[in-house]
């Protein structure tokens, strides 16, 4: 679609209309969204363009989630599931509602729960706010649950989000997988943005910092890198070990953490092992991890997981019987992710056959989802495989760009079950479909979470497809 396109228009006039009833988006939030110019729609992604990046900032930062919701509900036949937004600075238009410099000035003023710790909140640089901090709104500190296996790494992640660089640094996190170490950084990550109106937060994954730096490489472009990297106050970097061996990447991850720490900034990284059983790292680094403070997160107990159930299906506002919530939490029991992937299933059938969540469903539900055990892990691949034959399609059609309905969905399906039966991040899932962006999956998984209520015939085939595929790896 080219710009200036009639339906173009149309369609973004669509998103603008359906972003002005969304409570979440403020007069000034707004303001922002309508100095948008709507560029075209190639391979799902609706390209925008913006006139600075301060606007690009707060679109991205602060509208995202309500942007992405709005652009799902477009007529199907865009094909557009995600954004991508480009600054433009001959694009003119008129000042947006809220001027910059209001939000920067209270940016220095010290919020009232950060003047209960020590820290100073001056000493955090105020700059522009232009870092897109890649936060995913979902993980919050008020929806996560706290137990005896997490009681501490949660304690040490709020104390880092309240007085950054004051605390701990670094902050270091370890644990297996599913057990909330992403939660807990995208936790901190928006706590400090709230106390810390306009503090420079960047989440990224240890694949995304990979990949940014081999493409810095690439184009010549060392010193954007570095200014993406340095010029914050809290880096979040997850999943650590996958910089293992990599040892470039490794030496800029070390130039970046030294100008961090030295220049009091907040550093949080998370590992599944603690940095004395991590192999393929330099000794310097691994010493540097351990400056700061390390914790686990440990696999919840029955009570937790019961707790974290429950929080979940309140959230999804769906009425679950406690004696099913207790049933269901001591079926699955030591991954977080599985635990939650069971409830949005027994849900969806409950939804979609209109009966009460009771023990007979849970029953019948869960026969499908007999868990795997550590020895038997799915490979990507054969999910992809999978999902390719039972849809009659090619692989290619899978990991490529076809924008059709029916592609577009066994797509998403796809990239749900790598979530769900895979230990696989979302930025790993999202680079292998065609190099995505990890926006893209987490779309992809709420999409079908949602479908699967809604529509019968999506419940069934996501549900005889995990059947095969559990099938082929007892
Ligand atoms: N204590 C908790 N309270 C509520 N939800 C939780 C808690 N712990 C984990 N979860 C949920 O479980 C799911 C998996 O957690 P998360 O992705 O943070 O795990 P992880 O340890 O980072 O795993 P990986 O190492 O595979 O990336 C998420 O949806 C998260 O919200």
């Amino acid at each position: 679609m080219a710009d200036g396109d009639p339906s173009l228009t149309s369609a973004w006039r669509s998103v603008l209309s359906t972003l002005q009833s969304d409570e979440r988006v403020t007069p000034q939030l707004y303001g922002f969204l309508s100095l948008v110019e709507p560029k075209g729609i190639m391979a799902g992604t609706f390209y925008l363009e913006v006139p600075n990046e301060f606007t690009r900032g707060m679109i991205e930062q602060r509208c995202r989630v309500p942007l992405l919701g709005a652009i799902g509900r477009l007529d199907d036949s865009f094909a557009v599931s995600t954004f991508a937004i480009v600054v433009n600075p001959d694009i003119t238009h008129d000042a947006p509602q809220v001027e910059p410099e209001r939000l920067e000035s209270s940016y220095l003023d010290a919020p009232a729960a950060a003047t209960q710790t020590t820290a100073p909140v001056t000493e955090i640089t105020a700059a522009p706010r232009n870092v897109d901090s890649r936060l995913n709104p979902k993980y919050s500190f008020d929806n996560f649950v706290i137990g005896q296996s997490n009681r501490f790494a949660h304690a040490a992640a709020v104390a880092v989000a309240e007085a950054p660089a004051k605390a701990y640094n670094p902050l270091f996190i370890y644990g297996d997988s599913g057990l909330g170490k992403t939660h807990l950084l995208h936790a901190i990550g928006h706590y400090a943005m709230s106390l810390y109106p306009g503090i420079r937060v960047r989440y990224v994954s240890s694949e995304e910092f990979t990949n940014d730096f081999i493409n810095s490489i690439a184009n010549n472009r060392g010193s954007s890198f570095q200014a993406r990297y340095r010029n914050i106050d809290i880096l979040l970097i997850d999943d650590i070990q996958f910089l293992q061996r990599a040892v470039e990447t490794q030496e800029a991850f070390f130039h970046t953490f030294n100008t961090l720490h030295d220049h009091n900034k907040q550093v949080v990284i998370t590992s599944d092992l603690p940095p004395k059983h991590l192999t393929g790292f330099e000794d310097r680094m691994l010493t540097r991890f351990e400056w700061g403070l390390i914790t686990d997160v440990q696999a919840p107990d029955l009570e937790t997981r019961i707790a974290i159930l429950r929080k979940k299906a309140q959230s999804e506002r769906i009425l679950v019987p406690d004696d099913i919530l207790e049933f269901m939490a001591t079926k699955v029991s030591s991954n977080i992710r599985e635990l939650e992937g069971t409830l949005i299933r027994v849900t969806a059938f409950a939804s979609l056959n209109k009966t009460p969540v009771d023990m007979n469903l849970v029953q019948t539900v869960l026969k499908d989802l007999i868990t795997l055990d550590d020895d038997n892990v799915v490979a990507p691949a054969d999910i992809i495989t999978a999902t390719a034959d039972y849809f009659k399609l090619s692989v290619d059609d899978l990991y490529g760009s076809s924008r059709s309905q029916a592609i577009a969905t066994a797509r998403q399906i796809a990239m749900y079950l790598c979530r769900e039966m895979t230990n696989l991040s979302l930025p790993k899932i999202g680079q292998l479909f065609g190099n995505r962006d990890h926006t893209t999956v987490m779309y992809a998984n709420k999409k079908i979470s949602e479908l699967m209520k809604e529509r019968r015939s999506i419940y069934n085939q996501v549900t005889e497809l995990t059947a095969r595929i559990k099938q082929t790896h007892r």
